[in-house]
């Protein structure tokens, strides 16, 4: 895969952070993170169920003003936050809720242009109660991409789907990345969605960064690829995840980390 973008130019790092802390009482569960995601780098972040992974995303995404740390945070304030659970406004149609608190010229047009990107051409009008959760998503998805964001922190954002929807969810985020060019930090329990998407996965264990793989793989990215179950067999063993008990559903692996089969 040719060297990414980012990398070729002298452009700033979209963030930089420098050791990053956050106690709850007595327990410090990011313990000096030090974290930078290059313009248009796609980063995963995968880690056991209350390794810190949403509080590390919140910090981020400055939503939580009790981090501490000698370090600096710098990230972008044009930025873009996605839940699994999509946040629209019941009450409002959809086009609004894509284009809700837009204060440029022309919001209609831009929000009509990114429900087409997204596959929602058409469906402008409708209530968010009209749609499955997949359309929700992508709904979702619009509303950020309207603003134009630097950077989308995205907190397990297909999680409640099913397989084959995600799968399709994963096509439109890598093609609308690929267009639109981003920085994006996606929290995931699934250690194959991370390898399907991002350009850098990390594991987040211990309160700290303990595993970083490049995934230097082009698009799309076969499961069955020899290099991808080499990336999974590594991600999995940093998780402390036996690569073949969690693609059977072994009981005593961590449930959260199984792959899903897109
Ligand atoms: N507001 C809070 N008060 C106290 N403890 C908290 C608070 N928020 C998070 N924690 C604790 O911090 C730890 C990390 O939580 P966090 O939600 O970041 O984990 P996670 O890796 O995102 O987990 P999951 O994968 O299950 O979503 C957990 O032990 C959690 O109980």
């Amino acid at each position: 895969m040719a060297p990414h973008p980012g990398r070729l130019t002298a452009a700033p790092p979209t963030v930089r952070i420098r050791g990053l802390v956050r106690r709850f009482g007595a327990r410090v569960v990011l313990d000096g993170i030090d974290l930078t995601i290059e313009r248009g780098e796609f980063v995963a972040l995968l880690g056991r169920s209350g390794s810190g992974k949403s509080t590390l995303l919140r910090a981020i995404a400055e939503l939580d003003d009790e981090v501490t740390g000698s370090g600096e945070l710098h990230v972008p304030d044009n930025r873009a936050v996605v839940f699994q659970d999509t946040r629209l406004l019941p009450w409002a149609r959809v086009l609004d809720n894509v284009i809700l608190g837009l204060d440029v010229p022309q919001a209609r047009e831009r929000g009509l242009d990114a429900l087409a990107e997204v596959g929602l051409a058409g469906r402008e009008r409708a209530w968010p109660v009209e749609l499955s959760g997949g359309e929700q998503q992508r709904v979702a998805l619009a509303r950020s991409l309207v603003r134009d964001p630097e950077l989308v922190l995205a907190d397990e954002p297909f999680g409640a789907l099913d397989a084959l929807t995600r799968g399709r969810m994963h096509d439109l985020l890598r093609e609308l990345c690929a267009r639109h060019r981003p920085a994006v930090l996606l929290v995931t329990h699934d250690v194959d969605e991370a390898i399907a998407l991002a350009d850098r996965v990390l594991v987040l264990e211990g309160g700290r960064i303990a595993e970083e793989r490049r995934i230097d793989l082009p698009a799309p990215r076969p499961l069955r690829d020899p290099r991808f179950l080499a990336h999974r067999e590594s991600l999995l063993s940093a998780l402390g995840v036996a690569a073949g008990a969690a693609a059977a559903g072994d009981p005593d692996s961590n449930p959260e980390l199984e792959r899903s089969s897109p």
